[in-house]
């Protein structure tokens, strides 16, 4: 990858208060045919944590993180942050940049794995965001790093802990965001997935059995999304005599608002009341070895393939014009 003057950390964006949860969800959803029962059941989730989503608190502390790491290990790098959907919008952050200056920068995406909402979303928002900008800074987002140990350890840690506090015949259920049956990429998300899951389950409990299920599944109801749905599972878990679970968030990056409430709040009350045991396992938000990863993946060679575990080919470093494409 060529010289870079900034890294950018690019990031989804959420509410900080009650007033911007109606634009922020519209801004998610433009074009998207979400119906608005379900925008107005989303919104509720934010108004019970005060229109406050966990995530930009997040990225503010991970961007604090990156730069401390970045200081210790002499990398003289600014760190910008910019947003898909709400503030700090993206042609805000990039508009700084080119005032201060930067020419290339490198970004790093809070979204780990291949497919059209966890990649090419994010670079067409980079080209949409660009083209607002006179003399934007050219931008190289970071190759999907799901198979990277500074993703996979905090996990592998976080499930090792889970058990051990959960009674024999516990389950691994690592559980990711739905995306619907005809979005492109989705199959190399399923299998990453899988993979990550694999590896997470070798290194933290050989043997254990383990799952892998989806959760926040949005769009119209008649529409066919990625599934089980962890509810759902859950339920069928307990019905077969499972005694204990722990949920092991492996689609996200950090503990924002798909995690606080639809783990945390609907799948723990549902555990609750059947009587399953359940602990919910973190995401690696500034884990010191995730913090790290930023720098290690900015100081990779460039043009080698990188190997994802399990039995996926590898994936080339930059993501084909074609990736993960939307069509319709
Ligand atoms: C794969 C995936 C990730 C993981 C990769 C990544 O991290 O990027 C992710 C992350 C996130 N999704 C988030 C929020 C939302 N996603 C929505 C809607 C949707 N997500 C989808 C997919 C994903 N989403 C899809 C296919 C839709 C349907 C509409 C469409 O096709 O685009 C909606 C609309 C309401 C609804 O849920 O229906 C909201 C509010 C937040 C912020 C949370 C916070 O505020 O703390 C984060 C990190
Ligand atoms: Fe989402």
């Amino acid at each position: 990858m060529p010289s870079h003057d900034a890294l950018l950390l690019l990031s989804f964006g959420g509410p900080e208060g009650p007033d911007d949860v109606l634009p922020f969800l519209r801004n998610v959803t433009r074009g998207r045919n979400v119906p608005d029962e379900r925008l107005a059941a989303v919104a509720e989730h934010y108004h019970r944590f005060g229109g406050v989503s966990p995530i930009n608190g997040q990225c503010r502390a991970l961007k604090a993180a990156i730069e401390a790491d970045f200081a210790a290990h002499g990398v003289d790098l600014p760190v910008y942050w910019g947003n898909r959907n709400w503030t700090p919008y993206l042609a805000d952050t990039l508009r700084e940049m080119a005032a201060d200056g930067v020419r290339r920068a490198a970004a790093f995406v809070t979204s780990a794995y291949s497919c059209y909402s966890c990649c090419r979303q994010y670079l067409d928002d980079i080209d949409r965001a660009r083209a607002e900008v006179p003399g934007a800074p050219e931008i190289d987002k970071l190759r999907v790093y799901c198979g990277h140990p500074g993703f996979v350890e905090p996990f592998v840690e976080g499930a090792r802990a889970a058990l051990a506090e959960l009674p024999a015949g516990a389950r691994l259920v690592f559980t990711a965001h739905s995306v619907p049956l005809d979005q492109p990429g989705r199959q190399r998300y399923a299998a990453e997935l899988a993979a990550v899951a694999r590896t997470v389950v070798e290194r933290a409990a050989p043997g254990a059995p383990w799952d892998l299920v989806y959760q926040s599944r949005s769009g119209p109801p008649a529409q066919p999304w990625l599934e089980p749905d962890v509810l759902d599972h859950l339920g069928k878990l307990h019905a077969a005599g499972t005694p204990a679970v722990a949920v092991v968030p492996i689609g996200f990056v950090s503990d924002h608002m798909e995690v606080k409430y639809d783990l945390d709040v609907e799948a723990a009350e549902l555990a609750a009341r059947l009587g399953l045991a359940f602990r919910r396992v973190p995401t690696p938000g500034t884990h010191p070895r995730f913090v790290a990863l930023a720098r290690e993946l900015l100081a990779e060679p460039p043009g080698v393939p990188r190997s994802v575990p399990g039995t996926l080919p590898p994936r080339p470093d930059s993501c084909s014009p074609g990736c993960c494409r939307r069509t319709s």
